[in-house]
């Protein structure tokens, strides 16, 4: 999906949620473990119950690998079963030598090979261009570059000066060069609202994919202050909040109330920055 495609999505369903679909076997509502894959079964149920009020899934790839060759099954069944017109993201965070990241970038994008084609995978910089590159080579596929990351731990060494810049500043800056804003996004913590003022103003065409609000307390209304831009440029996340609204029959039907609450403050945001 390019980048018109994604606002001109954004626009019809006056909406920017992204759902993380980060599923796990012993939080899961005791009636889908019947199921032969209890996993497969949540997540569809969650896909068709929020699917209009979204506009981008992100399962991370962690809480599959972790169940080895099934959990990577049950990742590619999860994938197919999301609608087409929606952008999908694999939460792997990859990164190595070039020729190590190209089979990586295989992995996500070659529905040949691998049986998916995500629109996009997170990706962390630290080992520099020739890290990321091998991502870049197909098309509308988008990297997503952990810039300013959610977690406390980013204080160790993102946010760290080098030279005249904090090294997330530096990676903004020379990540930049490497791809249009067509092909890549950063990632930007939602539990970071005072950085985006600055993030704007370094990166002011690219999406973000901001994950943290919900579970990790961040705040919609603060990520937009500034993180809004003309074509919106924002994907925010919620996985738990959404995911695990109820443990019960009405999981799937709790899990919508949660998602609409988010799609309504942002179709209010949308409307209020004339941009539906
Ligand atoms: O790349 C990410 O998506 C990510 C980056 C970051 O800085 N913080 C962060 O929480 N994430 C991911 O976003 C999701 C957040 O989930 P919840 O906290 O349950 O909404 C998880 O899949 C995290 O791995």
């Amino acid at each position: 999906m390019n980048k018109e495609q994604l606002f001109e999505q954004i626009k019809q369903k006056k909406s920017f949620l992204c759902i993380g679909l980060d599923p796990v076997l012993n939080k899961l509502p005791k009636h889908l473990l019947k199921y032969n894959d209890p996993i497969l079964e949540f997540n569809k149920q969650l896909i068709d119950a929020t699917h209009d009020l979204c506009v981008a899934y992100k399962p991370n790839t962690a809480f599959y690998e972790s169940y080895g060759a099934k959990g990577w099954q049950t990742l590619t069944e999860t994938w197919k079963h999301i609608p087409n017109n929606l952008f999908t993201i694999a939460d792997a965070k990859r990164g190595d030598i070039g020729n190590t990241s190209a089979m990586y970038a295989e992995a996500f994008f070659n529905e040949e090979g691998s049986g998916m084609s995500f629109d996009s995978v997170t990706v962390a910089p630290y080992m520099g261009k020739d890290s990321v590159s091998p991502f870049l080579n197909f098309k509308d596929k988008w990297v997503i570059l952990l810039a300013l990351t959610s977690n406390e731990g980013s204080q160790d060494f993102q946010t760290r000066q080098s030279g005249d810049d904090k090294l997330f500043e530096q990676v903004i800056k020379t990540s930049s060069q490497w791809a249009s804003t067509d092909q890549m996004m950063f990632v930007v913590g939602a539990t970071k609202a005072e950085a985006f003022e600055n993030i704007r103003n370094l990166a002011p065409d690219h999406f973000l994919l901001v994950p943290g609000v919900g579970a990790q307390g961040g705040s919609l209304a603060a990520v937009c202050k500034y993180g809004l831009n003309s074509k919106c440029g924002l994907l925010v996340n919620a996985a738990r909040s959404i995911i695990y609204a109820s443990d019960g029959l009405d999981f799937a039907e709790k899990a919508r109330a949660e998602a609409l609450t988010l799609q309504q403050e942002m179709e209010q945001i949308l409307g209020a920055a004339q941009l539906i």
